[in-house]
């Protein structure tokens, strides 16, 4: 049996582009505004009183459902679709909508909105480790309970990954890499190959466990002293150097200067002519869209430091960081997918 998942992501974060669509026609009045003129996304944005991250949550979202679309000149306006949903409308759909305004997940999707995150930040974003902030990825029960989350999704995908990646005697590096999956499924593939499997020191812990049970499920012995676990911080801790840099489900959880700041360090930790690869789901490079990659933004945006990026995106700031972006850009599963980029000197 090898049957495509993808129905089970795809409808389970379908649920907060709802939210996105509730709160952008009945409490922001999105439409209501782009329907008097148009507006460029940041002047749109500052208007309704939001930060640029919720924002490029927002109207991606809303550009993907065809409800509103980019004008000749670049700025945004609304579709004839979206026009149902404005107030002058006849008929209008305001209403009918109106139906879900108090859901409690609406309102909170309105709030974080508004807020740019959660107002409450004391136990720590799931996935995130920052500074001196408390993160669930340090805490015993809470790291395990998120790692093994990502399990079946890493165990699914990181065959598909590991069969892109380049091959050889090289020395990878997988930050912030959870189950470890991606790595193992690397070294399987790539005998002489080495690896460091780098992330906060919970979460290697259940890392560990995983690889004696994926190496007795593969009927392979203990990757030994081919793999090393490094404790630490990716934004603050020196990173080990390698032919190879994997960022897999990584830049998703950050905002956009952090990612700046964290591709610098990676293509740092490159040998010249090493390579580092992200693994993703992706925005278009124009903003409109696709949904399943605009939902999962916007789970994203409700739980973690971050948003989903377009390849476009990822590959500036590569450019920024001297790699140069690869034109091969395979698709894996799940609606992910891989972007890459090489450091030449
Ligand atoms: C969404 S998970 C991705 C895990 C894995 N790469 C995958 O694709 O399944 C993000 C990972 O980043 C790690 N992380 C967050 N902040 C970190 C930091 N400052 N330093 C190192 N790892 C960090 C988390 O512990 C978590 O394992």
């Amino acid at each position: 049996m090898n049957l495509d998942p993808t129905p089970v992501t795809r409808h389970l974060r379908a649920m907060y582009g709802s939210r996105v669509l509730i709160a952008a026609v009945c409490h922001l009045r999105v439409f209501d505004l782009l329907a008097e003129q148009p507006l460029s996304l940041a002047e749109c944005g500052r208007q309704l009183g939001l930060a640029p991250r919720p924002a490029m949550v927002l109207f991606p979202t809303l550009l993907g459902m065809g409800l509103l679309e980019w004008q000749p000149d670049g700025r945004l306006g609304v579709s004839d679709t979206g026009r149902y949903l404005t107030s002058g409308a006849v008929p209008s759909l305001i209403g009918y909508v109106g139906l879900e305004q108090e859901d409690a997940g609406v309102l909170e999707m309105v709030a974080r909105l508004k807020n740019d995150g959660p107002a409450d930040t004391s136990d720590g974003l799931s996935y995130v480790k920052e500074g001196d902030d408390p993160s669930p990825m340090d805490d015993p029960e809470e790291s395990r309970r998120f790692t093994l989350a990502l399990a079946g999704r890493a165990r699914l995908l990181a065959p598909l990954v590991a069969k892109h990646l380049p091959t050889g005697p090289k020395h990878l590096l997988d930050v912030a890499g959870g189950t470890g999956y991606y790595t193992f499924e690397w070294l399987l593939r790539n005998p002489e190959g080495t690896a460091t499997l780098f992330d906060r020191p919970q979460v290697l812990e259940v890392a560990k466990e995983l690889m004696e049970d994926f190496c007795r499920g593969k009927q392979v012995q203990s990757f030994g002293d081919r793999i090393t676990f490094c404790p630490g911080d990716m934004l603050e801790d020196a990173l080990p150097q390698a032919d190879l840099l994997l960022a897999g489900s990584l830049f998703h959880d950050w905002p956009d200067d952090t990612c700046a700041y964290l591709m610098d360090r990676f293509a740092g930790a490159l040998r010249t002519g090493g390579e580092l690869w992200i693994h993703d789901t992706f925005l278009n490079d124009d903003f409109v869209g696709p949904v399943p990659a605009t939902d999962y933004s916007a789970a994203l945006f409700w739980a973690t430091k971050g948003r989903i990026y377009s390849r476009a995106e990822h590959e500036a700031w590569m450019r920024a960081s001297d790699l140069t972006p690869s034109a091969n850009r395979p698709a894996t599963g799940l609606e992910y997918g891989l972007v890459s980029g090489r450091k030449q000197f």
